[in-house]
Parts: C-alpha cells; sequence; structure tokens
C-alpha cells in the first residue's frame, strides 16, 4: 500500500503563480507529503527533475517563457517514466487531448478536489513505481522500452497495462508457436491480433475467421479445405484457409465456442503441423501461424475440463496476450473519444464535431461491458444526430442510461455502484475505522500546530484521551 508520507515520494510543483504553488503545497501536505519542490520558472523544470530520484510532476499550462504543453514535451522526450499531471483552468477537450498525446499522465481542471488531487496522485505513483519494476525485471531501460510503432497503428492508447501488452508482443514478434488472447467482447482482441501479425514481419496474409457459427465438418472445410467430389456439391478443389494464410497468420475469433470436435481436428493440427483436405488423403503441412482469441473464461473452462480441452488450451496458450478491459483503462477514452469522432465524422463528411467535458466525465463514469466496440457506438450515434457542432451529455445521456438499465437488469436488478467512494479514491481502498480517527488525530495536530489540548478540542475528546492515543502510537 502507497504511503503518502514516505520519503520516497517526491512532488514537483511547476506555476507561474506562487498563490497556486502554495495552494498545491497545502493540499499535498494535509495529505501527508514530505518532500514538495515548487517551480515558478518553466524553464528550470529539467534542471529540477535531474536532481530528484522518481519525482511526480503537477504542471500548469498557462506560463510564460515555456508553455506547460512545451515543458511535458520536453520531459516526455528526456525522461519518459516521470508521471505528468496536468493541472488548468482550460477545460477545452482538444487542449486535454493533445496533453494526453504528448505523455501527460492526467489532466485536472481547476477547481479540482481534493479526492481528484490525491487519486490523481496515488495512481501516478502507483504507474510510475510498476513501470519501473516491470522495465528493471526485463533488464531494459526507459528509453529503450520503446516498441515497433507500426504495428500497432491504429491502437490508440496511452495505458501502461496496454504498453506492457506491445512489449509482450514485440518480444514475442520472430516465434511461429500459437499465441491466445484472451479479454471481453469488444475489447481489441482482432486488432492485437493483427499487430502480432504485423510485428512478425512476415510475407503471408493475415486470415480472420469466427469460428463460432462453424459445425465440425464446416469447420473442417473452412479451414482444411476440400477435394473435388468430397461431398455433394463440391464441384471442384477448394483450398482452405489455412493455405490461404501459408507463411502468415490465421486468426481464429472466438475460439472457446468451438464444437469439441472440431477441438480435437484443431489439437492434432497444432500437435502434428499436418492436416487434410476433405476428400483426401495426401498430408498438407501447415505453414500458418495460428492466433486465436476468445472473450469466454477459458482458463476456467479448460481447468474444470468443461466445453474446452484443457490440452488444446496448453498447446494453444504458447503465448498468452491478456487485454484489459476499457474500465481499467480509463485515461485511454479521451484519446479514443477523439478518435473515434473523427472518424464518424470522415465518413459522414462532416466536420468532427467537439466534445463537451460533460459529456466526456459522463462517459468516463461508464462501466463499459461492450468496451470500445460500445464507446463507438454511442459516439457515432452521437456524431450522426448532433447538429450544433458539439456532442453534449445530454446527446449521450439517454443511450447510457439505457445501458445503465441493461447492466443492472443483468445483475438481477441490484443497482451498480462501481464509483469508489472519496476516501477510497484517497487511500486506494476503503478505509478502517482506526485508520479514519488516526487520519483525524494527525489533522488535528496540524491544525493546531502540535498544539494537544487544541487538538483535543478539534477531536471532540479530552486532553487524556488524546495523550493516551499518542502513547499507544509510539508504542506500537
Ligand atoms: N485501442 C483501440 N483503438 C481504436 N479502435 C479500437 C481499439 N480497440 C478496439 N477498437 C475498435 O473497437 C472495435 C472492436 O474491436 P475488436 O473487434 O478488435 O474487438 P474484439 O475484442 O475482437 O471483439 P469481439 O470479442 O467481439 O470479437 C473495432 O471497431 C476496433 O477497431
Amino acid at each position: 500500500m502507497l504511503n503518502l508520507n514516505d520519503k520516497n515520494v517526491h512532488i514537483v510543483l511547476v506555476d507561474d503563480e506562487q498563490a497556486e504553488l502554495d495552494a498545491y503545497r497545502f493540499l499535498l501536505e494535509s495529505m501527508g507529503v514530505r518532500q514538495i519542490t515548487q517551480v515558478n520558472d518553466s524553464l528550470q523544470v529539467l534542471a529540477t527533475l535531474e536532481q530528484i530520484p522518481s519525482p511526480v510532476v503537477f504542471l500548469d499550462l498557462n506560463m510564460p517563457r515555456m508553455s506547460g504543453q512545451e515543458v511535458l514535451a520536453a520531459i516526455k522526450e528526456k525522461m519518459p517514466q516521470v508521471p505528468v499531471i496536468i493541472c488548468t483552468a482550460n477545460s477545452d477537450i482538444e487542449t486535454a487531448v493533445e496533453c494526453l498525446k504528448l505523455g501527460a499522465h492526467d489532466y485536472l481542471v481547476k477547481p479540482i478536489s481534493l479526492n481528484t488531487f490525491g487519486s490523481a496522485l496515488r495512481n501516478a505513483l502507483e504507474i510510475g513505481a510498476l513501470r519501473k519494476e516491470v522495465l528493471s525485471l526485463k533488464g531494459i531501460s526507459f528509453s529503450e522500452g520503446r516498441y515497433n510503432s507500426a504495428a500497432f497503428e491504429g491502437i490508440i492508447t496511452r495505458s501502461p497495462a496496454m504498453e506492457g501488452v506491445f512489449q509482450y508482443i514485440e518480444a514475442i514478434s520472430r516465434s511461429r508457436q500459437p499465441a491466445l488472447i484472451l479479454g471481453e467482447t469488444g475489447s481489441g482482441k482482432e486488432q492485437l491480433a493483427r499487430a502480432v501479425h504485423l510485428s512478425s514481419g512476415v510475407s503471408g496474409e493475415f486470415v480472420a475467421v469466427d469460428v463460432s457459427g462453424l459445425d465440425d465438418t464446416l469447420f473442417a472445410d473452412t479451414l482444411f479445405g476440400h477435394r473435388k467430389g468430397a461431398f455433394t456439391g463440391a464441384s471442384g478443389d477448394r483450398p482452405g484457409l489455412i493455405e490461404k494464410a501459408a507463411g502468415g497468420t490465421i486468426f481464429l475469433d472466438e475460439i472457446g465456442d468451438l464444437s469439441e470436435a472440431s477441438q480435437v481436428k484443431l489439437l492434432r493440427l497444432l500437435q502434428e503441423g499436418i492436416y487434410y483436405s476433405l476428400g483426401s488423403d495426401a498430408p498438407k503441412q501447415c505453414r500458418a501461424r495460428i492466433v486465436a482469441a476468445t472473450n469466454l473464461d477459458l482458463v476456467g473452462m479448460a481447468a474444470q475440463q468443461q466445453g474446452f480441452r484443457r490440452d488444446l488450451y496448453y498447446r494453444l496458450s504458447t503465448h498468452l496476450i491478456k487485454v484489459p478491459p476499457l474500465r481499467e483503462r480509463r485515461e485511454d477514452i479521451p484519446l479514443l473519444v477523439q478518435h473515434l469522432v473523427a472518424e464518424a465524422a470522415a465518413g459522414l463528411q462532416k466536420t468532427p464535431p467537439s466534445v463537451s467535458i460533460a459529456a466526456l466525465e459522463l462517459l468516463m463514469s461508464h462501466p463499459f461491458p461492450g468496451n470500445i466496440r460500445e464507446l463507438k457506438t454511442y459516439l457515432f450515434d452521437a456524431v450522426a444526430r448532433c447538429g450544433d457542432g458539439q456532442i453534449t451529455d445530454l446527446l449521450l445521456q439517454e443511450r447510457l442510461a439505457g445501458a445503465h438499465a441493461e447492466i443492472s437488469a443483468a445483475s438481477g436488478g441490484q443497482a451498480i455502484n462501481a464509483a469508489a467512494s472519496p476516501l477510497e479514491s484517497l487511500l486506494g481502498r476503503f478505509p478502517s475505522l482506526e485508520e479514519l480517527a488516526e487520519f483525524a488525530v494527525s489533522q488535528a495536530l496540524a491544525k493546531s500546530g502540535n498544539n494537544q489540548s487544541q487538538a483535543a478540542r478539534l477531536l471532540g475528546i479530552s486532553k487524556q484521551a488524546l495523550h493516551k492515543r499518542l502513547k499507544k502510537r509510539e508504542d506500537s
């Protein structure tokens, strides 16, 4: 659990106005942060950061000499691992998206509540620590942690978790072993399957097939092809998709729905590397790499031998890629919104409408069980319907309310309350009563300048009771 008063937590505040710097300092100190550096000259930011081992930066945008955006770009160029949180009075979405694209960790619009401020900081510290840990485990430095961007073009993300997925795909790019992609519906599995194909640099085709609707004969025919006369109506030889994908990748989507008989055929193909076209005795060599995907709990199904063969699961999952759902990478939502609105507008030959902050906030708080596909549906509909150049929260509300009702019905009518309480977002989990009492005592002491009589009065307890509590704290 992250402790904000840990001496390694070091915050750098950048703003040209001293009053703002002091206000942030006050907020941070009230949260227990001890190491705070203020910088009021944007030209001094890089030199300051070079002196601090693992800083988190709170950065204002409107500054003379060098703008916040320029400072952000310079930090991301020189120290990409440093989380930068933008704090600004500018609520326009284009600037927010621009900053997120430049690599900002978060974008907070003033006035900023203590809760928002606290959770942004906690999140930045956690992500910074995780990023460092992952890269050090891999033995690579921050600047080396870049991946071949061409293979991932069109996959809009700024999520560290997705960045980890990209790095994994790069690491397995030379392998011809099967890969299994697990993730919820609409989370981008097919896009990642294409990235696996593109990053491998092979010259063959990427061939996708949804196997969920195929009975066993159709599965064999589709994948392996047939010889003339193999069955009534087979009027000529037909190559299967495995042949089409030779030297490339065959993507088997919805693999969790494959019939038992077809699972046996696929297992044999994976084990022996050969297959037979329907009506033929001549074995053919499979020269396609197999990538499969499902939104089902294949691990559970295989473990319980229910609906999916365990041996097939192990064969398919030589390389295992797990795609995080959109609700676990909400930082992607603003970028996706901008991308999808532009895509929808281009399709309708319209100028892309802007998106109001209230609309964005509404989207940020939605659980998105249908992930990016669901987001895409709402935005394509909103772009088509919006007449006055702006997508407002009102335009989205109806669709989102409908989705909430469906989720609620699916969960047996229980209202979903996924939002964390303010204290949860500050502490990272729900606090115990004892922790709350400790927090109140610390705050009262800080507020009274360590005067125990005053602090006890603020807490509504006797001085003796406070003394006893402090003694207990010392002894523990
Ligand atoms: N990161 C992303 N950036 C841009 N578009 C995305 C992203 N992820 C998904 N999409 C878009 O969302 C839609 C759904 O993505 P995709 O088909 O890859 O999901 P899936 O996980 O394979 O879905 P399913 O489980 O239903 O097969 C597609 O239109 C895709 O282009």
